[in-house]
């Protein structure tokens, strides 16, 4: 049984998702807001209801907005133009129809400019940059080769999380924690960790953590006013920039540390295949060793260490909470697993297309709580016209991806964890209610670890179905404790779940594929 304390782990995971996918303003709740009536659909939220501006900026709010204003709302936010999108079909639109204008990120003075995080491709402007950046993470991270090739780290690292459920149940959360970041640093870097406390590990959860710490509503001020930026450190109110400029150096850590081990591996002949040595390889074959290129690999690993951890955790803790809350979807994916693949060995991920209820249960995740309610920020590079309608250049474009994936229209009683939903659909309705057209991102943005982490989920559940069963945890009393199944910024809170082996064998199963995946 586990304990519903919310782990030091669990914090971290917090605050990577926050370095990542910041929330598109933070101000100080005190800070007078202004927001301008604006076209198109325009919304002017007065100041006595702009008590607190993170609140404002949540999905739920945009969600009222769209009640209000439709589904595309046009608002500026201290001079800064920002449009949400409400609907899947204004995202495709934009995002995806006219990608050449809206697939920017909107400059971030206080993370990328003052902390360093700007060789990092979720933060990158559009441009030549981003597409070399691109390019690297398709060859790396999306053709069927690679994908085929990350397939042995994957089972390795699900079959650890499996054994450490078996030993330490109540750890459950730390166990999702090192199965994802296990699996993302030995493709990345090459590197096997062997727990979370793992040196590279700590570097980049410091960089992160601090990060996002000093991310403070008051410092965020900068990316509003950029020629705060200018501020000489010695002043008073620069204290936002001395912090930065500490940060700076564990960012730096964080980029150089790893890249400088796989250089060492693969100068002694001992590097591991990686994202990071095949580029360090091409850099040397193309003989264009400068230290402008390897900034750059260093920005794209990681990125790749960043946006992948804490994006899969958060999956595959709703799942576990999604089967404590909805014990009959558990039965019924745990019935067809028997009956498919049996119980004398552990799914594979080539046993995707005989489950098809556990496929289900994977969309039903994704759109039930989608992983990063508001994607990342998009920023339109020049003005534009949409429904009759002038949308000036530099918008911030916001998809609120939460809306989307609770449209009652296409999901009828969206609030229900309902995998059959799915098994109900016509083939075109399927087609167009895919969650992956949404939870993913859009357009030239799409984020290009969404095969990679949607197999490493898959066979993550599979074999978590296969080899346990997953109840309430029970108080001292005897009682059942229903999780209240709370979020926030799209991470579920910390819950207790009981999580048993179903046999006394699954120590044996465990350990003969194991020796399989050795052999
Ligand atoms: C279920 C897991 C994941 C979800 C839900 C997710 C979601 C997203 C979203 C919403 C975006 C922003 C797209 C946009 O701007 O329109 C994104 C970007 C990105 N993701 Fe993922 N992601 C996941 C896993 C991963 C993994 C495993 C990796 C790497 C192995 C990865 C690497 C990236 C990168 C590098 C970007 C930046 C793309 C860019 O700015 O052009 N993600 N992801």
């Amino acid at each position: 049984m586990a304990v519903g304390q919310r782990s030091h782990h669990t914090k971290v995971r917090e605050s990577l998702t926050d370095l990542l996918f910041p929330r598109p303003v933070r101000i100080h709740s005190k800070v007078a807001a202004r927001v301008a009536q604006q076209r198109p659909n325009s919304v002017h939220p007065s100041a006595s209801t702009v008590s607190d501006w993170r609140h404002l900026l949540e999905e739920r709010t945009f969600a009222e907005w769209a009640k209000l204003y439709g589904d595309v709302v046009y608002a500026k936010l201290f001079q800064r133009p920002v449009l949400v999108l409400n609907s899947l079909r204004a995202a495709q639109d934009l995002l995806e129809k006219r990608g050449s204008k809206y697939s920017s990120r909107p400059r971030l003075v206080l993370l990328s400019e003052l902390m360093g995080w700007d060789n990092v491709l979720t933060h990158m402007p559009y441009g030549d940059r981003f597409r070399k950046h691109r390019r690297w993470m398709h060859d790396g991270l999306q053709s069927k080769e690679t994908l085929l090739g990350y397939r042995p780290v994957q089972r390795r690292e699900t079959y650890t999380l499996l054994a450490g459920l078996l030993e330490t149940p109540a750890d459950f959360a730390s166990h999702i924690h090192r199965w994802a970041v296990g699996t993302i640093m030995e493709i990345t870097y090459g590197h096997r960790i062997h727990s979370l406390d793992d040196e590279y590990v700590r570097i980049a959860r410091t960089a992160t953590v601090e990060t996002v710490l000093a991310g403070s509503p008051g410092s965020m001020l900068v990316d509003f006013f950029p020629v705060l930026k200018s501020i000489p450190t010695w002043m008073p109110g620069a204290g936002f920039k001395r912090n930065a400029f500490k940060i700076r150096g564990m960012v730096r850590e964080l980029m150089d540390s790893p890249y400088n081990m796989v250089k060492r591996a693969m100068s002694s002949g001992n590097a591991r295949p990686s994202f990071t040595a095949s580029l360090i390889e091409d850099m040397y074959r193309r003989d264009s060793s400068t230290p402008a290129e390897e900034e750059d690999i260093k920005g794209a690993a990681g990125a790749i260490y960043a946006a992948g951890t804490d994006t899969t955790v958060t999956v595959l803790t709703t799942f576990f909470l999604a089967m404590v809350l909805h014990p009959e979807a558990f039965t019924k994916a745990q019935a067809e697993m028997d009956a498919v693949i049996g119980r004398s060995r552990l799914p594979d991920i080539e046993d995707r297309g005989s489950l098809p209820y556990l496929e289900c249960v994977l969309n039903e995740l994704y759109r039930w709580r989608c992983p990063v309610p508001l994607a990342i920020p998009h920023n339109l590079t020049e003005e534009d016209e949409y429904r009759g309608y002038h949308i000036p250049g530099n918008t911030m474009v916001i998809p609120n991806v939460w809306k989307m994936s609770q449209d009652p229209s296409v999901y009828p009683e969206p609030q229900k964890f309902r995998p059959e939903r799915w098994l109900e659909m016509s083939p075109q309705t399927l087609e167009l209610a895919n969650p992956r057209k949404m939870v993913f991102g859009f357009g030239r943005r799409i984020c290009p670890g969404r095969e990679f982490a949607d197999d490493l989920i898959w066979l993550a559940m599979a074999s978590v179905i296969s080899l346990f069963d997953i109840r309430k945890a029970v108080d001292s009393h005897g009682k059942e404790i229903t999780p209240a199944a709370t979020y926030c910024s799209g991470h579920p809170d910390a819950f207790a779940c009981s999580i048993r082996p179903r046999s006394e064998k699954a120590g044996d199963v465990i350990a003969q594929a194991r020796s399989a995946l050795a052999a």
